[in-house]
């Protein structure tokens, strides 16, 4: 669905996105994840065909981005970080203009707002809307025309749980009738429960890309986590695969005097900050 060959980019005369190279297939949930200024909303506007004066090649749906003609965005959904809305405009309404762009059978507009709780809102104007409403409401505009491709840009970013949850369902629900989404997010719990595969973005690179499962095997060890009482709590951690080795670890358990005991895999977050040395804020 997305094949990107050597792209290169920049706004200035200092190279910034640089020998970017990869493939997202149909179905498929593919995470941009990177710090603030990584890069990552760049690359978002150069697949979506928003930015066009790069090299090498950006290929969507079968057309080079920088190519496009108008039908491209027939089977494209986005849905960037900043609303864009009439805020004068009924969210029905919103709807309704936003739809006639396309020369397609679109969605059912009332299913989508139930499907998002803003059912009983739809006929309200969306200066009236909260923050998490609108970002609602930007979400199905971006599915309205059923594109083959959504582009998402931190999609649950500041929803209350519940809201989270259903927005990820939907994203879930999309994947699996076929649809292609690009997520980009801070949010590496996000991540790794919706995305096949992620791409750590760093200074307009990917410094790695893999599927979460993948980068959590490959680059760290499972520790042991172990206390015992002398005079206070001690807290000590060994790798599970060198408890043999832990001299501490073993006297403890033959003498039965371990208060606690358990395993702790690394996160998503944790390989980032290994791969990359950074965080992600
Ligand atoms: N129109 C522009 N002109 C010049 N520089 C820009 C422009 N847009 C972005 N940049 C710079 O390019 C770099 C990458 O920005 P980008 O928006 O792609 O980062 P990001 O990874 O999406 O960050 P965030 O997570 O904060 O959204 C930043 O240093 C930014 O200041």
């Amino acid at each position: 669905m997305i094949k990107v060959e050597n792209l290169e980019f920049s706004y200035t005369k200092k190279p910034f996105i640089k020998d970017i190279n990869f493939e997202v297939k149909k179905g498929e949930i593919f995470g941009f994840l990177g710090p603030s200024g990584a890069g990552k909303s760049t690359l978002q506007k150069i697949l979506t065909g928003l930015i066009t004066n790069y090299s090498g090649s950006a290929i969507v749906n079968h057309t080079e981005s920088k190519n496009h003609d108008d039908r491209f965005y027939e089977n494209i959904g986005l849905d960037f970080e900043f609303p864009s809305l009439y805020e004068k405009l009924t969210a029905r309404q919103n709807l309704k203009f936003f739809g006639s762009l396309y020369n397609k059978k679109l969605r059912d507009t009332e299913e989508l707002f139930h499907k998002v709780g803003l059912g009983y809102d739809m006929d309200k104007k969306v200066f009236e809307y909260s923050k998490g409403m609108k970002s609602r409401l930007n979400f199905i505009k971006a599915l309205l025309h059923d594109p083959d491709i959504l582009f998402l840009d931190e999609p649950t970013s500041g929803l209350d749980p519940s809201n989270s949850r259903d927005m990820k369902n939907i994203i879930l629900e999309e994947k699996h009738k076929g649809k292609t989404i690009i997520l980009t997010t801070h949010n590496m719990n996000d991540a790794a429960e919706l995305c096949d595969r992620v791409a750590f973005i760093v200074d307009g690179r990917v410094k790695a890309l893999d599927t979460p499962h993948n980068l959590i095997m490959s680059k760290g060890a499972t520790k042991l986590k172990y206390s015992y009482y002398d005079k206070k709590e001690i807290i000590r951690q060994c790798p599970l695969n060198k408890t043999v080795e832990d001299s501490k670890l073993l006297d403890l358990i033959q003498q039965n005097k371990l208060l606690s005991i358990h395993s702790s895999e690394p996160t998503l977050n944790d390989i980032f900050i290994e791969v990359t040395g950074r965080g992600l804020q």
